[in-house]
């Protein structure tokens, strides 16, 4: 540590355009893959910290999801979530895709920043996938509609001036105290982690007929059987009555095929038996989580 300089600390949200790179950018700062990454769009609804430490200071990156339009009613309560978030963190990193250039989905996130004071950085993200040449109108383009603090061309896939990127946040930074232990590197990994691995099988296993809104919520994750196994308990939240029914799939057939899937992955991940119970419940608000109805259960040792 640096004794001649006080320590510094806070929290940085990262806000973009779903597929911009935010998931790449955060697992190449915290080194390991905390996020699952997917070719489809919006694969990250929670809220995710990883936190980076040195010497001289602590960031806290939050990965908020849903500031973009939105379209239902699960969006409209993840983009109060993500709005107040911008308010309250010490810098926010909008972030866009350097290939894809400015679009409707930008102008909406620039409107949101300009209704809070928190300095935010423009990341422009996938240099790797443009002409050198095509930069700078990209940035000139960029700097008419919001006053950043800073430009920074950065590719989260390859690295590059991502050293850069991170002085650049810690110089922002206020002084503050070290919030977590330096080995700790997200504040709750594996609950998030199991709950992204359910999501992610459903996602894949019914394609195309199921939007990317589906929520999962873990319910419990706890020791049993005198330590030997662990049990996962979690609920597969969709919107519709159609979509629960496709999740379920005939006499159970689709839901048990996910527990399948998620099941090995979640074993390798927490080295130990799984015993995973899911629930597929509609749920057209997500806020009002005490009425809740379980109205279908799955448990792979039934079949
Ligand atoms: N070429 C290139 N590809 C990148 C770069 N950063 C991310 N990608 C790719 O872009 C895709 C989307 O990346 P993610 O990190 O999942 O994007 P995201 O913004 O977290 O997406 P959501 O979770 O949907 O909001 C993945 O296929 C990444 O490999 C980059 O710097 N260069």
């Amino acid at each position: 540590m640096n004794h001649n300089q006080p320590y510094k600390s806070g929290f940085v949200s990262i806000i973009g355009r779903p597929n911009v790179g935010k998931s790449t950018f955060i697992n190449r700062v915290i080194g390991q893959k905390i996020a699952i990454m997917s070719d489809k769009p919006q694969t990250t609804r929670n809220k995710i910290q990883g936190v980076y430490t040195t010497n001289q200071s602590q960031t806290i990156f939050i990965d908020t999801p849903g500031i973009h339009k939105p379209k239902h009613k699960l969006g409209d309560f993840m983009m109060k979530v993500a709005q107040n978030t911008l308010k309250e963190v010490d810098l926010v990193l909008f972030m866009i895709n350097a290939e894809e250039g400015y679009g409707r989905g930008d102008e909406f996130i620039i409107e949101r920043l300009k209704q809070t004071n928190t300095p935010v950085f423009l990341i422009i993200n996938k240099i790797d996938q443009i002409h050198p040449d095509e930069l700078l109108p990209l940035i000139e383009q960029y700097k008419k509609l919001y006053p950043f603090k800073e430009i920074v061309p950065i590719s989260a896939l390859q690295g590059n001036n991502i050293d850069t990127l991170l002085q650049q946040i810690e110089d922002l930074l206020p002084e503050g105290p070290q919030y977590y232990p330096e080995d700790q590197v997200t504040d709750h990994p594996e609950r998030f982690i199991i709950t992204e691995l359910i999501r992610e099988k459903v996602l894949h296993l019914t394609r195309e007929e199921i939007p990317h809104s589906i929520a999962v919520v873990m319910d419990t994750l706890e020791r049993r059987e005198n330590n030997a196994a662990i049990y996962v308990g979690a609920t597969i939240i969709v919107e519709r009555n159609s979509q629960k029914g496709i999740v379920i799939g005939k006499q159970g057939s689709m839901l048990k095929e996910v527990g399948k899937r998620a099941r090995v992955d979640i074993e390798a991940l927490l080295g130990s038996k799984v015993f995973l119970e899911l629930w597929v419940k509609v749920q057209k608000d997500w806020r009002n989580k005490a009425s809740q109805l379980r109205d279908y259960g799955f448990r792979e040792d039934e079949y």
